[in-house]
């Protein structure tokens, strides 16, 4: 050892739990976790989702139960998804959006009306946790899949392409629904070109411009990792798939032009998704877009496939968790998404 060079010698810097407590960038924080959550038409609804360890279903009435003790431990952010199970479902009408007049809360229609519903699970979520959890940030997943009858992010044309303007003009109108029932923020996860342009213009001539943030699933990739999810939500698409709006897996250049268009269009945070996978182009977003915020999606999938792992006695779960996500943040993540967020609050405590 003598004889080793003293540019050789690295470890001296990391022996020590405290000094490698100074080897990330940043350290992991409660505020970084963000949690998904279902809430469903059924007001008293707790149901396990079987492919989703330990994630359920949640009625409105059973949030206040559901939260109060994890925003005790300390969550900061939570995103709202809607899943209308108590639906009549109908054959998909091709129309132009505004010649469809609002249908009743319960029927799903093609034009995805139980979204922004007064009734629906979404709006009448964020009500209630803005009354009962006033320090509690509130982002809103924005898209049409879990509300059109055949399952698409858009509207589609009859030969089954997507119809991009009215399907970004009806994804504005939801986004401003969110916003004016008190979301603090909402975050388009459909991919249609041009909505962010159109969602920012929509909050600010409703008056939410300086109020609400918007948040870009700008990178979002087509990936076999959302099936849990679209069993959580009952939003698998009833016939083709989603390629032709979300980005191939190998598009690195597509996904530096979306994300150079989103900052360019007035997104506020950024996103990537799925993100273990895509360290890549989490990296390239944080050169690309070095001012904003950075969020990253560990998805349904990478969340059942640590467990599956775990349980298989791949590793052990917390530690590979832990690794995931500091992979993310190493990358150049400030924000994650993730199921794991009531594990990290506990972890962090
Ligand atoms: N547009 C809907 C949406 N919003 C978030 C996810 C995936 C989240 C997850 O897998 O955890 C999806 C699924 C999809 O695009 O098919
Ligand atoms: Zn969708
Ligand atoms: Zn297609």
């Amino acid at each position: 050892m003598a004889s080793m060079d003293i540019s050789s010698i690295l470890q001296g810097g990391y022996q020590h739990p405290v000094s490698r407590s100074w080897q990330g960038r940043r350290a992991l924080t409660k505020s970084m976790f963000m949690y998904p959550i279902f809430i469903t038409d059924d007001p008293n609804a707790s149901v396990l989702i079987p492919s989703l360890p330990g994630q359920h279903r949640w009625g409105v009435n059973k949030l206040v139960e559901f939260l109060g003790p994890l925003v005790k431990k300390g969550l900061s952010s939570v995103i709202l998804f809607g899943v209308p199970l108590n639906c009549v479902k109908a054959s998909p009408p091709y129309f132009a959006v505004t010649d469809i007049p609002l249908t009743s809360y319960g029927l799903q229609d093609g034009r995805g009306s139980p979204a922004d519903d007064e009734n629906g699970p979404v709006i009448q979520a964020i009500k209630v946790i803005r009354a009962n959890f006033p320090n509690l940030y509130i982002a809103c997943d924005v898209c049409l899949c879990e509300y059109t009858d055949h399952g698409h992010c858009g509207y589609l044309n009859e030969d089954g392409t997507i119809h991009t303007e009215p399907s970004v003009q009806r994804i504005a109108q939801v986004s401003v629904n969110y916003a004016k029932a008190g979301a603090h923020c909402v975050a388009p996860s459909d991919m249609m070109d041009g909505r962010i342009k159109a969602i920012k213009r929509g909050l600010i001539d409703a008056g939410f411009g300086n109020k609400v943030t918007l948040m870009s699933y700008s990178a979002k990739f087509a990936s076999s990792l959302y099936g849990p999810f679209r069993d959580a939500a009952g939003s698998a698409p009833s016939f083709g798939d989603r390629k032709c709006y979300q980005l191939p897996p190998t598009a690195k250049g597509l996904a530096r032009r979306a994300i150079l268009r989103d900052v360019g269009e007035g997104a506020d945070i950024i996103m990537v998704k799925p993100a273990l996978p895509y360290l890549d182009i989490i990296a390239d977003a944080a050169q690309l877009a070095p001012d904003h915020p950075l969020a990253c999606y560990q998805v349904s999938g990478e969340f059942a496939m640590i467990h599956a792992g775990a349980n298989a006695g791949v590793y052990e779960l917390k530690t590979m968790a832990f690794e995931s996500v500091e992979s993310m943040v190493r990358a150049g993540a400030t924000l994650i998404l993730t199921y794991f967020t009531p594990d990290f609050l506990e972890w962090l405590s």
